[in-house]
């Protein structure tokens, strides 16, 4: 492993989500030194619909890698890893973009993962009750690649289906992008594919759902080279792809991950010793990551496959290589709340007071709140408006696609007050969402005890005391707000050689061994740092009591004192 005095190495970690594409500068010591993002466009032709354009995501990826590049040494840069949202990317037998729409726009040829148009054939996968559906909780997701397949044969057959010579998970498309290679990662097949890392593609299912075309072509369209994420993957960059992303051509290219797997690897395994957490002492099992950004995927490990209705997996080695993999979801999160904030009526109020003191619409919101709660708990604000979080669906535990949103408890008035205790219902019910994944996997056989919590919505302070308050459990923040990137970053320093796995012979994680040895940060930019704390916060722990379950169906909640801490750095964490 380098270190000490070697002259510094750099790795480049990007991460694509839903509402943009981010980049990170990250040294052999784990040091995040640059950061930039770019948002990427987004369409919604029809209710339900949700498509983007590889070329545009492609586009916002060349920016990025270049402004974090700036002013550094090519010759240092020694890998690229890429994680990104599971959307599907469909091309042509010449790699060419294919139209996803009946429109025939082949600029849109990305079914984004929250696209809900597959409700037909997902319904009729499912009657099939075939034995690989144990493997994604029981019941297959609409936001799942089978049923967008199954939607494009039927519905698109000349224009698409018959034309397609290639569908990328887009974690796959990206790394395809930059080394001309198709190999696909684990992760992206086993979570969204039903590939299984044991038995790989099941013959019988691609036939039973009436997409047996695939099986004939021996899955070259969707991927029969699989890759441990991290693998380094042909050759490395093209020049090609090397003169766009502005990076040296041959550096070593990462087999991806998805992007909550990303975030996954970044924070699980953090050591907390001297925060008095129930953690401390015990295996990373009892730990979940939920990566919070569009959407929150909740996601816990096992060392044995353990099976919970209605939340995905088990999946072997999608996330930690030798553990199984559980991962939860709620489909809207930040995307929920954007939608309940900017749809009320005093939103235009909310955002000129914001932008006259030079705050976010969410940072002003957490401070009316404490204007308005006087001596009260915030919680209490909310004893007569409760919120059902389901306006998409519900991915986890209820795997219930059918289910929609609700409002109870609505006046005649529409003012800030009235707006910023809606924002506080929905960030409550979000957390009795997560509170809700968590039973369910307690009952099933996990036993969680902290929760590490990454993502746009983690920057967010009271969404976080929200999630602690409400699910009794402490959270963890890590002191690198961009964790996911960090776990992107992972992948190109083992691509490159320079670290054999993303975990040692001990079994312990990368990000782990970087931040032991990490001491100080350094930004190569003003204009591009990301803000961080500069010092351990250990917030005193708040007794926010709350008022009876806002939800119907969710039990009653009793006051509790959880806690919330934020830790300055990972430490070596024994994973055993
Ligand atoms: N500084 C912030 N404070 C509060 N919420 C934020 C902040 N930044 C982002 N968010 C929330 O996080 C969500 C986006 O998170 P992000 O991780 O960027 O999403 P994605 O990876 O899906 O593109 C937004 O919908 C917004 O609600
Ligand atoms: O299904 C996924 C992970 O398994 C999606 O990639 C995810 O839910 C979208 O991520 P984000 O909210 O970060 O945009």
């Amino acid at each position: 492993m380098p270190g000490g005095n070697e002259p510094r190495s750099y790795y480049v970690g990007m991460d694509v989500g839903t509402g943009s594409v981010r980049a990170a500068l990250v040294d052999q010591r784990g040091t995040l030194l640059a950061f930039a993002d770019q948002p990427i466009n987004q369409w919604e032709p029809q209710f339900n619909h949700h498509e983007q354009s590889s070329e545009d995501i492609w586009a916002a990826c060349c920016v990025v890698s270049k402004k974090v590049v700036q002013g550094v040494n090519l010759h240092q840069i020694r890998g690229l890893g890429f994680d990104a949202t599971c959307s599907l990317v469909v091309l042509d037998k010449q790699f060419r973009p294919l139209p996803v729409n009946p429109e025939g726009d082949s600029r849109r040829n990305i079914i984004m993962w929250l696209d809900h148009r597959a409700v037909s054939q997902v319904h009729r996968i499912n009657e099939t009750k075939h034995s690989v559906l144990q493997y994604v909780g029981g019941v297959m997701s609409v936001e799942m690649q089978a049923p967008k397949l199954l939607w494009l044969k039927e519905n698109l057959r000349e224009t698409c289906w018959d034309k397609a010579g290639h569908f990328f998970d887009l974690p796959d498309f990206l790394s395809w992008k930059a080394t001309g290679v198709t190999a696909r990662s684990l992760c992206s097949l086993v979570c969204k594919w039903t590939y299984s890392a044991e038995k790989g593609w099941d013959d019988s299912f691609w036939k039973m759902v009436g997409l047996e075309d695939l099986v004939t072509d021996n899955y070259s369209k969707i991927g029969n080279q699989v890759l441990p994420p991290g693998a380094s993957l042909g050759s490395g960059l093209t020049p090609e792809a090397a003169k766009d992303l502005g990076l040296p051509p041959g550096i070593a290219v990462a087999a991806s991950l998805i992007d909550a797997h990303a975030g996954g690897l970044g924070v699980i395994g953090a050591d907390v010793k001297g925060h008095g957490l129930a953690c401390e002492g015990q295996p990373v099992t009892s730990r979940l990551a939920v990566i919070c950004g569009t959407s929150s995927c909740h996601m816990g490990i096992s060392k044995n496959p353990i099976f919970v209705p209605g939340v995905w997996g088990p999946y072997f080695s999608a996330m930690v290589p030798g553990f199984w993999l559980n991962e939860g979801g709620q489909s809207v999160t930040g995307k929920l709340i954007d939608h309940m904030v900017q749809g009320h009526a005093a939103f235009p109020e909310l955002q000129a007071k914001a932008t006259a003191r030079g705050q976010s619409v969410y940072a002003y919101l957490n401070s009316h709140l404490d204007l308005i709660k006087k001596a009260q708990p915030v919680g209490f604000l909310t004893v007569d408006l409760h919120v059902w979080p389901d306006f998409h669906g519900n991915r986890s535990p209820l795997a219930d696609l059918t289910l929609k949103g609700m409002v109870t408890g609505l006046k005649l008035s529409q003012d800030l007050d009235d707006l910023a205790i809606l924002y506080l219902a929905t960030v409550q019910a979000i957390a009795f969402g997560t509170r809700l994944i968590i039973e369910a996997m307690e009952s099933a056989g996990h036993s969680i005890s902290t929760l590490f919590l990454c993502g746009g919505l983690s920057k967010n302070p009271l969404f976080v005391q929200m999630h602690a308050d409400i699910t009794g459990l402490p959270v963890v923040l890590s002191q690198e707000v961009e964790s996911v990137l960090v776990g992107a970053a992972v992948l190109g320093a083992c691509a490159s050689g320079d670290f054999a796995s993303v975990q040692d012979s001990d079994g312990r994680l990368l990000p782990l061994i970087w931040w032991k040895v990490q001491s100080r940060l350094e930004m190569a930019s003003e204009r591009l740092a990301v803000p961080r704390t500069s010092a351990p916060v250990v917030a005193a722990a708040q007794a926010t009591a709350l008022p009876s379950s806002p939800s119907p169906g969710l039990p009653s909640l009793q006051p509790h004192h959880p806690s919330f801490i934020q830790v300055s750095a990972f430490e070596l964490c024994d994973l055993g």
